[in-house]
């Protein structure tokens, strides 16, 4: 089993930003999922797993080493997909790929000709090797991303932000190339998107404002709301005096009028209707305060 264990992790910006506010978590094998809003402090975290910025305080351990002690010993272990992954746009993938490998010290030239060719075929990218990844869309740019981060068959792998941006049918794909990657390693998968960890993660935590609000494991969060979550739609002009009344956690647009979701242990008043709580009630909930689910949440 590999571990990744943070201690108390706090980081502030020199423009006084608190990104991250003692945050702990321990996270073994499987995909993890980091769910939070924009400026939440995912990057921020994902980078300081990743060694590429410090913490003020705080320790992150790998297999029971500290990491920023021994950067070296993570990196070697290491395979991170940033936010924004920047490529050389005029060189080929197969290239561009053949090159990371040797960056990652895999130094023999039939392995890596092994690995490189295996990864482009796994991403579905091994048709297009000979073009310039500049060229790629952005679901193929994040194929690339993660045939890039798979290299030297890292144990911890870091995937920031990885969907933003890509259409449904590419997202759907990114899926099923993350879902394929294993269950003996860590994942980490830092997100603001709720189905990118409803798909794709028995664990979880909702990170906001700098710290760790809830964790836990996506089903049984969900479990905890059941039969709290009710919905109605309501006409636009009266939505404000839904919002004083009642603990709204979401509003969506439903074919031309907004379809409520509100947080009560009773039917609130006729025209509500039960639903079954999903993923995006838990994260709304915890997000708008409202949250009643059983388990406490983990302000660590
Ligand atoms: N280098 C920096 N200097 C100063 N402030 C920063 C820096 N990087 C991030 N921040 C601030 O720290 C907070 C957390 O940013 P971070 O990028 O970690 O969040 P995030 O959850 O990844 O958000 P996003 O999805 O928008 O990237 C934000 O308020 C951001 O503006």
């Amino acid at each position: 089993m590999n571990t990744l264990e943070i201690r108390n992790l706090s980081k502030t910006y020199t423009n006084g930003v608190k990104a991250l506010d003692s945050i702990s978590l321990s996270v073994g094998n499987g995909m993890f999922g980091l769910l939070g809003p924009n400026g939440a402090g995912k990057s921020t975290l994902m980078r300081t797993i990743a060694t590429l910025q410090e913490p003020d305080q705080g320790q992150v351990f790998f297999q029971k080493i500290d990491i920023h002690k021994n950067p070296q010993s993570l990196r070697r272990q290491l395979g991170y997909l940033p936010q924004d992954f920047g490529v050389y746009p005029k060189i080929s993938a197969y290239q561009l790929l053949d090159h990371f490998a040797v960056l990652k010290g895999v130094i023999n030239k039939k392995d890596r000709q092994e690995q490189v060719s295996a990864l482009l075929q796994q991403t579905n990218l091994y048709e297009k090797r000979k073009k310039a990844v500049g060229t790629f869309s952005g679901g193929m740019r994040q194929r690339f991303g993660i045939a890039q981060a798979l290299l030297g068959n890292p144990k911890l792998i870091i995937v920031d932000e990885p969907t933003a941006g890509l259409d449904p049918e590419e997202r759907n794909r990114f899926h099923n190339l993350l879902s394929e990657i294993g269950e003996n390693v860590v994942v980490v998968l830092s997100t603001h998107i709720v189905e990118d960890v409803s798909d794709l993660c028995p664990e979880m935590a909702i990170l906001s404002g700098g710290r760790i609000v809830l964790k836990g494991q996506p089903n049984k969060l969900m479990d905890s709301l059941r039969g709290r979550i009710w919905y109605k739609k309501v006409p636009k002009d009266v939505l404000s005096d839904y919002r004083e009344a009642f603990q709204v956690i979401s509003t969506r647009l439903f074919a031309g009028q907004t379809l409520i979701h509100i947080v009560a242990d009773t039917k609130p008043e006729p025209g509500f209707e039960p639903l079954q709580p999903g993923l995006e009630d838990v994260y709304f909930s915890v997000l708008t305060g409202a949250w009643s689910g059983e388990e406490v949440p983990a302000v660590c």
